[in-house]
């Protein structure tokens, strides 16, 4: 390994890849691995992302998960630490965002960190606190309907005071406006107040590379993969736009879907309106013991070598809310993320070398269930989303070429249009 390097613990597998394809746009060279690697790596890299699935899971064994690929970060030799979560700041009433920052500036002796999911090429922005999704607010944007995360706030300020005992402030828009060292002051004044985390405003990637120089010398960072690029100028690193090549992808083409995301919906529909070849996934048959996954395998033999086949549980919020009232929020996520995993596997058994994953949680469940270890990331189909590589035993071809899309990621065609970039 380079030394130094940037080490990323990512709370989910769609953010690692989203945080890792930023890092690689802005020049850095990236290894992203799925969950803590058993021993050190021996590729060279400017940024390991370590992807964690922590995003839902109780406070405590996030914490403890993040503890763990921290330990291995500095044993490999990590020279700063960049915890990333979701931009739209997905999280429960119990964290893991707030416990999960508190823990890592303990385990750091640090008694500061920045906390900034804006995205502006995905229209995630942050101003005077206040989370903005496109055109509108975080609670009142598709989020508040998240089977989940349930975002009802969007002041981050708020949210993340929620979450934690230490104290949290505002670096606003007009300390921005002075540049990197008007950033660093504040910080400087903040900590003296005994604030120990600050959400940060961002409205456009020229705010996030021109504060990249007053984070250089934080052991943490907290943010979502905006803040990524503008950290590599920090390591003497500049951008280089492209991303390495993939080997040549081969075999057939699937998707898996279970974000029910606004977007996704979206994606879904445009899909089957075209006449794609659509398999609908219902959690309540399958919480009466219906075998829907093998029912959905052998509904795609027949129809793959046509084309691109979705397999899918993405709903609509008054659908999702009714399997809830019915199943519980943890057990239908958990029964329908099992399903689509057992999915994406067969369908890798059975030749799917080009394989689309909507949805975060969804992705961790699919990319587990390959026993995927690590990951190669390769051109951009969207912002935040890269095509991947990775070696799986469960394909006949030894690998496959994977794009895990975060639920509220990518244009409406987005399910053809991954496709094309692999051509
Ligand atoms: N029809 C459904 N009813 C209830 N729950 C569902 C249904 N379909 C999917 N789910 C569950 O909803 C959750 C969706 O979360 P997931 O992280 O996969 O998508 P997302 O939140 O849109 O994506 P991201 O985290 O990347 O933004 C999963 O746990 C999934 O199993
Ligand atoms: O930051 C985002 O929005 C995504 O990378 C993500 O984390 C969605 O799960």
């Amino acid at each position: 390994m380079t030394k130094p390097f940037l080490g990323c613990i990512a709370d989910d597998f769609t953010g690692a890849t989203d945080l890792a394809n930023n890092l690689v746009r802005a020049g850095m060279r990236v290894v992203q691995t799925i969950g803590v690697p058993d021993g050190a790596l021996t590729d060279e890299a400017d940024a390991v992302v370590v992807a964690l699935k922590s995003r839902t899971i109780p406070a405590a064994e996030a914490v403890a998960q993040s503890l763990d690929a921290l330990k291995w970060l500095q044993a490999a030799g990590a020279s700063q630490i960049y915890f990333k979560y979701c931009s739209t700041f997905d999280s429960t009433a119990d964290g893991n965002i707030g416990p999960v920052t508190e823990a890592l500036l303990d385990a750091l002796k640090s008694d500061f960190t920045i906390a900034c999911p804006a995205f502006p090429e995905n229209g995630r922005t942050v101003f005077k606190g206040y989370l903005f999704v496109g055109d509108e607010l975080l609670h009142e944007s598709g989020m508040r309907n998240h089977p989940l995360t349930p975002m009802t706030d969007s002041n981050l300020v708020r949210v993340l005071q929620s979450q934690t005992t230490r104290c949290v402030g505002l670096i606003d828009y007009r300390t921005l406006a002075g540049g990197a060292g008007a950033v660093e002051a504040k910080i400087q004044s903040l900590r003296a107040e005994g604030v120990a985390m600050a959400i940060v405003d961002a409205t456009s990637n020229a705010d996030l590379i021109a504060m990249g120089p007053a984070f250089k010398a934080l052991p943490l960072v907290t943010a979502g993969s905006g803040v990524a690029i503008g950290l590599p100028q920090n390591f003497g690193i500049h951008a280089v736009g492209e991303a390495g090549r993939l080997p040549v992808a081969r075999g057939m083409r699937a998707i898996v879907s279970g974000s029910c995301s606004t977007a996704t919906n979206a994606q879904v529909a445009d899909f089957t309106s075209k006449g794609g070849a659509a398999f609908s996934i219902d959690p309540l048959q399958l919480a009466n013991g219906i075998d829907l996954p093998a029912e959905a395998l052998s509904w795609a033999q027949e129809r793959i070598q046509k084309g691109p086949v979705l397999i899918y549980a993405t709903a609509k919020p008054e659908s999702v809310r009714a399997v809830q009232s019915r199943l519980g929020v943890a057990r239908a996520g958990e029964i329908v993320e099992h399903a689509l995993a057992s999915i994406a596997r067969g369908l890798v058994e059975r030749g799917v070398g080009q394989l689309v994953v909507a949805g975060g949680e969804t992705s961790g469940a699919c990319i587990q269930a390959l026993g995927i270890q690590s990951m190669l990331i390769g051109p951009q189909i969207a912002p935040g989303v890269p095509w991947c590589h990775a070696a799986t035993l469960y394909s006949n071809q030894g690998s496959v070429h994977v794009a895990l899309k975060s639920g509220n990621f990518g244009s409406t065609d987005f399910f053809t249009e991954a496709f094309q970039i692999l051509k």
